[in-house]
């Protein structure tokens, strides 16, 4: 009985989680424009300078709602509109490439989601080809795009080894992001020397020796 009832609360409780590795998104979000979206965002953000306080008038402050709400959408947040998502082109493995490909030091310039704040660092992918290898800058490429949303460090992981794994026709994907979160370290807590690591692989990279492998590729001394 008593193990009966403990079955129906851990179906209940998986029930209620659900999974997803995409960045929360209304149906609607790409109907309107880019310059429309400029236009409303400088018109929000006029009204947050105006009750901070500040003069719009002034001449050093009067185009910053306007260049904020163009960075917004066409730089910091560009990764937010799948139409600028990178073409991921792979071609075939006729050499038989058959180990581990590595590319480090990626950078990171990401925004987090709970306080829109800059998340800086690296990202380290790594995958072991079957049939198909892809171009390296497009890893870059991927990860710049991904990075380029509000977002949270673990989701950022899965959505870039998710799409790799879809290109490459692998689940031998690994990336791991090392990053500093200035909302950890520039306020709340204002911690500077944290630095957060997300680690997510799948395929050959489950096996212990993989990742070995894969630790042993990082930092080398190149030029
Ligand atoms: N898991 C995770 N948390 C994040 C990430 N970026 C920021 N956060 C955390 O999101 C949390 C938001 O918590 P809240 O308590 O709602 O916000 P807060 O009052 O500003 O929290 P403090 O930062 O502790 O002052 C904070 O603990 C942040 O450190 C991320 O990429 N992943
Ligand atoms: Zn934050």
């Amino acid at each position: 009985m008593k193990d009966e009832l403990l079955n129906q609360i851990e179906d209940i409780g998986n029930n209620h989680l659900s999974t997803s590795v995409e960045t929360p998104l209304r149906p609607d979000a790409f109907d309107k424009p880019d310059d429309v979206k400029i236009q409303n965002i400088q018109k929000h953000f006029m009204a947050i300078m105006d009750e901070l306080g500040l003069d719009l008038k002034d001449d050093s402050l009067s185009g910053t709602p306007y260049r904020v709400a163009k960075m917004y959408v066409k730089e910091l947040f560009y990764g937010l509109n799948p139409a600028n998502k990178p073409k991921l082109s792979s071609f075939e493995n006729k050499y038989g490439y058959g180990k581990m490909l590595v590319e480090s030091n990626i950078t990171i310039d990401s925004a987090c989601e709970h306080h829109f704040l800059p998340i800086t660092g690296f990202a380290h992918v790594a995958y072991i080809p079957n049939e198909r290898v892809i171009g390296l800058s497009k890893i870059n490429r991927l990860v710049d795009y991904y990075a380029h949303r509000p977002q949270v460090q673990e989701r950022l992981c899965l959505q870039i080894m998710k799409d790799l794994q879809q290109a490459l026709k692998t689940e031998s994907v690994l990336v791991m992001i090392a990053s500093k979160h200035l909302c950890v370290s520039s306020r709340g807590i204002k911690d500077k020397s944290s630095y957060t690591t997300t680690i997510e692989y799948g395929g050959a990279f489950n096996d212990i020796e993989r990742r070995k492998e894969f630790f042993s590729c990082l930092n080398q001394e190149i030029d």
